[in-house]
């Protein structure tokens, strides 16, 4: 009964993932500030505000979850949903991230979504935030941190997911992992990550320390590429933009994400006529080793969500058609395959209950 609950609790989840949005217009669209320049029109939801300007291919996405920009459920969606609109419109080349709340670039996971929540709003959460950084580690576009205050854990991690980093130098406004002091082990794919920004030793001393560098600190040790007066954050943030945009195609799209944060080949943006994969499978076929990553570290939450409590065999049989148990499910391919939710939903099932299955010889 639990299972069958939860899985309807994932089913309309995943049918209906606007639900999820509670209160949120998406897709407004409204003249941007100061007048708009040729086509500049300015969209997004409620918790993010889009300045696309179409003439440089740069777009400006600001979060906007007052006072502090707690990555709530909700605002994580409307992340994803802005950056899946920007990397499917041609137009954009570039997206700087910043924020529109005074003082805080973000404040990191929203403790409220976590504290006292039943596990599968827990498991909701922790894939809404896996897809975030997905989305933006693995993104086609680069991405810039204009980081106009602070920037604790998950702010961090947003950061850290971006090509290039700028912040004001406020000392009010410290950047680092201090998720240890709170009791939240970073998975390892986020230490990978601190390692490749910071290096091996300084990740480990801040990861256990859950350091936050003040801004000369954090230019010292190389978390962010420059430390510039509050002012200039914008405006040096679009400079930084402008330098990695003048690198010409192929080798922008070929160095990068793909180069550096991959084992897969880097021809895997476009398919053999020359056409542009979607970004989700052109993140999958980049990165396979993260998709299953994604799986693995998610199974044991996700399991207590849609599975309600820890499958044992015999009732994973009871559910699953045998010819399903008989052949191994590719692990991981399931969050990235958005366009079907249902389908998705299926492979998501599949996939955790093998992950509790014993190996076949
Ligand atoms: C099932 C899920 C599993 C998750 C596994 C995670 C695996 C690892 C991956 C990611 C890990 C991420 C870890 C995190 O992100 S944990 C969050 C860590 N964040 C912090 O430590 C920041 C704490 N906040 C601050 O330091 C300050 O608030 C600051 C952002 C600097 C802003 O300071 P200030 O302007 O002075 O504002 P206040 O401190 O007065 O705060 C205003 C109100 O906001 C509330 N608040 C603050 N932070 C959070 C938060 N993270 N979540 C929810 N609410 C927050 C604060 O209590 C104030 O509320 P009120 O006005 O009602 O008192």
């Amino acid at each position: 009964m639990a299972l069958a609950s939860g899985v309807r609790f994932a089913e309309r989840a995943l049918l209906r993932p606007w639900a999820l949005l509670r209160g949120t217009t998406l897709g407004r669209t409204e003249p941007a500030a100061g007048g708009g320049g040729d086509g500049a029109r300015r969209f997004g939801s409620q918790r993010v505000l889009v300045e696309p300007d179409a003439a440089s291919g740069v777009a400006v996405m600001k979060l906007r979850n007052p006072p502090i920009n707690a990555l709530s459920l909700e605002l994580l969606t409307e992340l994803v949903i802005s950056l899946e609109k920007l990397e499917n419109d041609k137009t954009f080349r570039g997206v700087i991230l910043t924020s529109d709340c005074p003082r805080v670039f973000c404040a990191g996971l929203d403790l409220t979504e976590i504290c006292g929540r039943n596990p599968a709003h827990c498991a909701e959460y922790w894939k809404a935030m896996q897809e975030l950084w997905l989305r933006t580690y693995l993104s086609s576009l680069v991405l810039v941190a204009a980081i106009n205050g602070a920037c604790p854990a998950g702010g961090c991690i947003i950061a850290l997911s971006c090509d290039c980093r700028v912040l004001a130098d406020n000392p009010k406004y410290r950047i680092g992992l201090n998720e240890t002091l709170l009791g939240i082990i970073a998975p390892f794919w986020l230490k990978d990550t601190y390692v490749n920004t910071i290096g091996h030793r300084a990740s480990e001393q801040a990861l256990q320390l859950g350091s936050l560098f003040p801004p000369a600190e954090a230019l010292q040790v190389g978390l962010v590429d420059q430390v510039v007066p509050e002012d200039q954050v914008q405006s040096t943030a679009l400079s930084e933009m402008a330098r990695w945009l003048a690198v010409p195609e192929p080798g922008s799209s070929q160095v990068g994400p793909i180069f550096f944060r991959s084992r897969a080949p880097a021809d895997q943006e476009h398919d053999a006529k020359g056409h542009r994969r979607p970004p989700a499978e052109a993140a999958r076929r980049r990165h396979p080793e993260l998709c299953q990553l994604r799986l693995q570290r998610l199974h044991p939450e996700v399991a207590a969500g849609v599975l309600g409590e820890a499958p044992t065999e015999e009732r994973l049989r009871a559910v699953l058609p045998a010819r399903v148990l008989a052949k191994p499910i590719l692990v991981g391919t399931v969050a990235l395959e958005d366009s079907s939710p249902v389908f998705a939903h299926l492979k998501l099932l599949r996939a955790l209950c093998f992950a509790h299955l014993p190996r076949r010889p």
